[in-house]
């Protein structure tokens, strides 16, 4: 496998793009302005280490993505935010990722897989949860701030035809596609694997989002700087405190570490921006409806109260003056 499409040319997508065209790969990337497009056409994509040196210039073919056609030699990595997971980009994708074909999700929080599974049927659709940390600094460069992993797995069964006697061809099919973006991954330089307890890294993750993302956005400050002083670092405990109980009743084992797991993504995306306060910073609609807003609907079902996820949510809601759609 040579090809990969990325669907998105922000700090991910440009991270991801950047890099497996570094490792030869040729990588159609789709874009949300016909500019941006233009731009990488022409310059290709710069990749930044954590202290702004260049890593090494690509090239890569940009389309503008509504001009996007069924793309049948590899994976699509899509590189949006939940946000922009719209009836249109779902329409967009449905010409685009052929039947049998794999679409790899990288997006934070919960509620979007099972979207895209029930509006994209008989395809691969892959979860990517990573810890890498990116910032855009325009629509050519990209920093990697934060060297992180991504584990890799299938959300329940939505893939391809559900009958028994297809069963088993049906799990050697996604493990090999799982496997296959397993490789492609890890030749662009990425920590990637295959994880058998999915749901476990994706509520970790969740669990992670929950206290970072916000607490930056509304502190305006990068990853890094929210350890750095006590009162932050009582905030971050008591946000941590309330979402792990509710995400425990949901179901996350783990008991011991994930504190200290929280504390290290601060340490490991240190200079990172996170991708929420990116969003404040630029006027854009946040993800928290399906991090902190997702944490409070999980508490209710659970029968659990959530005054902090509450007010989080309507601070960041109330923090950017564009009007919801
Ligand atoms: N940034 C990070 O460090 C991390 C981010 N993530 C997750 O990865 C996902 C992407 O985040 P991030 O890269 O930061 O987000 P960005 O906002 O930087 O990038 C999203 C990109 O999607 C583009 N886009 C929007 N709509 C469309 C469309 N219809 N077709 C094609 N492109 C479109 C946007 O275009 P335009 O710029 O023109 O608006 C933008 O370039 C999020 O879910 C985030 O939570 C996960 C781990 C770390
Ligand atoms: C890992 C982390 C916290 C990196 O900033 C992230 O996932 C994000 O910004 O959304």
């Amino acid at each position: 496998m040579s090809a990969v499409g990325v669907i998105g040319g922000g700090s991910i997508g440009l991270l991801l793009a950047g890099k497996l065209s570094a490792a030869g790969y040729d990588v159609t990337i789709w874009t949300r302005t016909q500019r941006q497009a233009d731009d990488l056409n022409r310059y290709g994509i710069t990749l930044e280490d954590p202290t702004g040196m260049t890593l090494h210039q690509s090239r890569v073919f940009a389309v503008h993505y509504t001009e996007a056609t069924f793309f049948k030699h590899g994976p699509i990595l899509l590189a949006v935010k939940q946000t922009a997971l719209t009836s249109e980009l779902y329409k967009q994708l449905a010409r685009t990722v052929p039947v049998g074909g794999s679409l790899v999700l990288f997006q934070n929080g919960i509620g979007h897989v099972e979207r895209l599974q029930q509006e994209l049927p008989n395809r691969h659709i892959v979860v990517a949860v990573t810890t890498e940390a990116a910032l855009r600094l325009n629509g050519t460069t990209v920093r990697h701030t934060g060297k992180g992993e991504t584990q890799l797995g299938e959300w329940g069964s939505s893939m391809i035809d559900q009958q028994e006697n297809q069963h088993t061809n049906r799990l050697v099919d996604s493990r090999k596609t799982i496997n296959d973006v397993e490789g492609v991954l890890q030749e662009a330089g990425f920590t990637a694997f295959l994880s058998n307890q999915l749901r476990e890294a994706v509520m970790r993750k969740l669990l992670v989002n929950a206290v970072i993302n916000p607490l930056t956005a509304l502190l305006r400050v990068t990853n890094g700087d929210l350890i750095v002083t006590d009162e932050r670092i009582a905030l971050m405990h008591s946000l941590f405190t309330e979402t792990f109980v509710i995400l425990q009743a949901h179901g996350l084992k783990e008991q011991q570490s994930l504190w200290q797991w929280v504390v290290q993504v601060c340490e490991q995306t240190k200079d990172n921006e996170s991708s929420m306060l990116q969003d404040i910073k630029a006027n854009r609609m946040t993800e928290v409806d399906a991090i902190n807003g997702a944490i409070c609907q999980l508490a209710r079902q659970q029968g659990l109260e959530a005054p902090l996820n509450t007010m989080i949510t309507a601070l960041i809601q109330a923090s950017h003056s564009n009007r919801r759609e």
